[in-house]
């Protein structure tokens, strides 16, 4: 089975076109393959598949297996996939998520049409939802922002969005200090959170620039989470710390975020990268 691997601000997921390969077990793959000494090493993996909506269907699993509905950061990457291999000719496209559909705009490096490169792509994420049901996060309050949570008998407070996968922002002094190994599993497993969460820890630099990290869902510290960075900016609104237009600084590059008001649309412009290709042996699929 082919396979590419590829990343987006270092947030690296193994692709497969499951228009010419079949994947029968999805979740055991995404362990085998994700492993980073046993396997091909990645935060999990990305399916291609057709979609009888939109021009592409991405279906995504975490290392741990987890199937999640959304990924910013692969988003991008299966952008870049399908037009670099003539799947489709469009540069602005539409793509099939289990959290509805995603539209793209590519950007392409070259100046001939014949240089089919892409190297930056922006996706309008849709609305971002603050329904604590719908994120899903255990309150009685219409929102929640600020509200505070007990983690190893420190408080912090979290603002929740979901950006069609669930997010919990904290804003902190210093991210740097933080110790995500110890803290980020206490968050993602905390019963105020049904289906786990995604947590982004940020500074704020200005109004307009970000320093994130992040623990996810099933994957553990990422060098960048995509879905994370625009909820993180939403949350900022709410929180009145940040302004429409946010370059969120993550350890494995930056991702700029426009959160439009007046619409309630987020859009995320960032790179795709290809890292390389190879054959997975059958015995493993
Ligand atoms: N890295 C991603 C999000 C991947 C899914 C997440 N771990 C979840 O379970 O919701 C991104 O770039 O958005």
């Amino acid at each position: 089975m082919q396979f590419t691997k590829m990343q987006g601000c270092g947030n690296d997921y193994i692709y497969i076109n499951c228009l010419k390969e079949e994947v029968k077990n999805p979740s055991e793959l995404a362990v085998k393959l994700s492993d980073r000494h046993f396997g091909i090493g990645g935060d999990g993996i990305v399916l291609i598949e057709p979609s009888d909506r939109a021009d592409f269907f991405m279906s995504m699993y975490n290392a741990d297996g987890s199937r999640a509905e959304m990924c910013g950061n692969a988003i991008r990457c299966v952008g870049k996939y399908v037009y670099e291999r003539h799947m489709t000719d469009k540069t602005k496209l539409s793509i099939d998520t289990l959290a509805g559909i995603k539209f793209l705009e590519l950007k392409l490096a070259g100046n001939t049409d014949d240089d089919r490169q892409v190297s930056y792509v922006t996706v309008n994420m849709g609305n971002p939802i603050l329904e604590p049901e719908m994120i899903p996060v255990l309150s009685k309050k219409d929102v929640v922002i600020q509200e505070e949570i007990m983690i190893d008998h420190i408080t912090y407070q979290i603002t929740c969005v979901s950006m069609g996968n669930p997010h919990a922002v904290v804003f902190v002094d210093d991210v740097k200090s933080l110790n995500l190994e110890e803290i980020g599993p206490k968050f993602e497993h905390h019963d105020l959170f049904p289906r786990r969460i995604n947590t982004e820890f940020i500074q704020v630099v200005d109004k307009n620039h970000i320093i994130m990290r992040v623990w996810e869902r099933g994957s553990g510290e990422t060098l960048a989470c995509g879905t994370g960075a625009c909820a993180s900016v939403v949350a900022g609104l709410l929180e009145k710390r940040l302004e429409e237009h946010v370059t969120v600084e993550l350890i494995g590059g930056s991702l700029e975020i426009f959160y439009d008001q007046t619409t309630n649309i987020v859009y995320m412009t960032g790179p795709a990268v290809e890292v390389f290709t190879g054959v997975i042996d059958e015995s493993i699929c």
